[in-house]
């Protein structure tokens, strides 16, 4: 079953592959903003493989590693610098916009000015650089943009948007931003409502981090003490599906999307559900639950996502579940684990 899937993928992205080098267009020219966080390192090694590494500028205002830079281009970005944006724009002639900077949900609560200038004020310069420049640009939204007035299992794509944090009411700001765009100026916006992604990077401070933090307390010290209790489910996706969806996503002709903003996912499970799926590959885990803060947000998230309307239009289907996402989690932790010491 894995492997007619993975047949089916590879075929798709052949024919794809070979659609744009059929038409003789040159690979486009991406920048990525805020690349230096959990999805941006990873974005830029995929997008790389399929366009080229020079084609493909990673951007953030954090120093890099040898390893990133090593890896291909890499520049410093402030979104927040309008002009800085034009220069980096103009000099590189990019085409494609993929737009990771934000503040995310739990971190967002500790510093809402911050999240409002990061998630909003940049949201504000990136789309109106897309706009002059004439570029493709790409924002995630999250399972985070829906509220406690949402259905919540399942969600659809289009319904009641009441967040109360300023992460989703960020998002929400953002689709609506870039959806009038799209009307008004023909702006070539697309956005993907991402679950919670799953990968062995440290991630920014969300709500959804403890499907990731565990894997790490598991192999290092045999324990973990999880902020949300047991039987709270969320959406998740590992990082590979996202990736996937994301550059699919961005080389699906405009005629054929009927939205600008798609809800995507791969699965929903629950804290005690991971234990339970993790317990096949270790002897023994002890966990605790002590919810906090971030049990108030999970609760008036979508439990189970409808991405139905991404599969009708443009073909998405997640490849790994939560059996696979466990078993890939505990090969890809114990190796940055064994690589950096276990002690932390
Ligand atoms: N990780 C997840 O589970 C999900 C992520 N997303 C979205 O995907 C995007 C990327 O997420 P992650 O990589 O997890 O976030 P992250 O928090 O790991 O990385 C965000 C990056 O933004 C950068 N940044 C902050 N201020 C900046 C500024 N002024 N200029 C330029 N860069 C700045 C930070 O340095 C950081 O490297 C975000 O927009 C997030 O909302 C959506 C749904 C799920
Ligand atoms: C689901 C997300 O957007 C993120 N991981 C968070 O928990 O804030």
């Amino acid at each position: 079953m894995l492997l007619r899937n993975l047949c089916r993928a590879t075929l798709k992205y052949n024919i794809r592959y070979y659609s744009v080098k059929s038409l003789n267009k040159s690979p486009p020219k991406i920048l990525i903003t805020g690349g230096l966080g959990q999805l941006g390192v990873e974005c830029a090694k995929y997008l790389r493989n399929k366009y080229g590494r020079e084609n493909v500028i990673l951007s953030d205002i954090i120093k890099p590693s040898k390893e990133i830079i090593n890896d291909g281009p890499y520049i410093f970005v402030d979104i927040l610098d309008f002009k800085g944006l034009q220069k980096v724009v103009v000099n590189h002639r990019v085409d494609w916009l993929i737009h990771f900077s934000a503040l995310l949900s739990a971190i967002g609560e500790q510093n809402v000015p911050l999240a409002v200038r990061v998630n909003i004020e940049g949201m504000h310069n990136v789309i109106e650089l897309a706009k002059q420049y004439k570029l493709r640009i790409f924002v995630p939204s999250t399972i985070g943009a829906f509220g406690p007035d949402s259905p919540r299992n399942p969600t659809p794509n289009v319904t009641i948007q009441r967040p109360r944090t300023i992460y989703g009411v960020s998002k929400v700001h953002a689709e609506l931003l870039g959806e009038y765009y799209y009307h008004k100026f023909g702006l070539d916006f697309r956005c993907l409502r991402f679950p919670g992604i799953i990968s062995s990077d440290p991630p920014g401070g969300g709500t959804t981090d403890y499907a990731i933090a565990i894997f790490h307390e598991i192999i290092r010290k045999g324990q973990y003490k999880c902020y949300l209790n047991p039987q709270t489910r969320l959406p998740m996706m590992h990082l590979k599906d996202a990736l996937r969806a994301l550059s699919e996503y961005l080389e699906v002709p405009n005629e054929q999307l009927l939205r600008r903003c798609y809800n995507v996912t791969a699965m929903s499970f629950t804290p005690e559900e991971l234990v339970q799926a993790m317990s096949k590959h270790v002897q023994e885990i002890k966990i605790s639950y002590q919810p906090d803060s971030r049990q108030e947000i999970a609760d008036t998230w979508p439990q189970v996502f409808d991405d139905s309307e991404a599969r009708r239009d443009w073909n998405w289907r997640p490849e790994i579940d939560l059996d696979n996402l466990v078993k890939l989690m505990f090969d890809e932790v114990r190796e940055k684990v064994e690589a950096n010491g276990y002690s932390s």
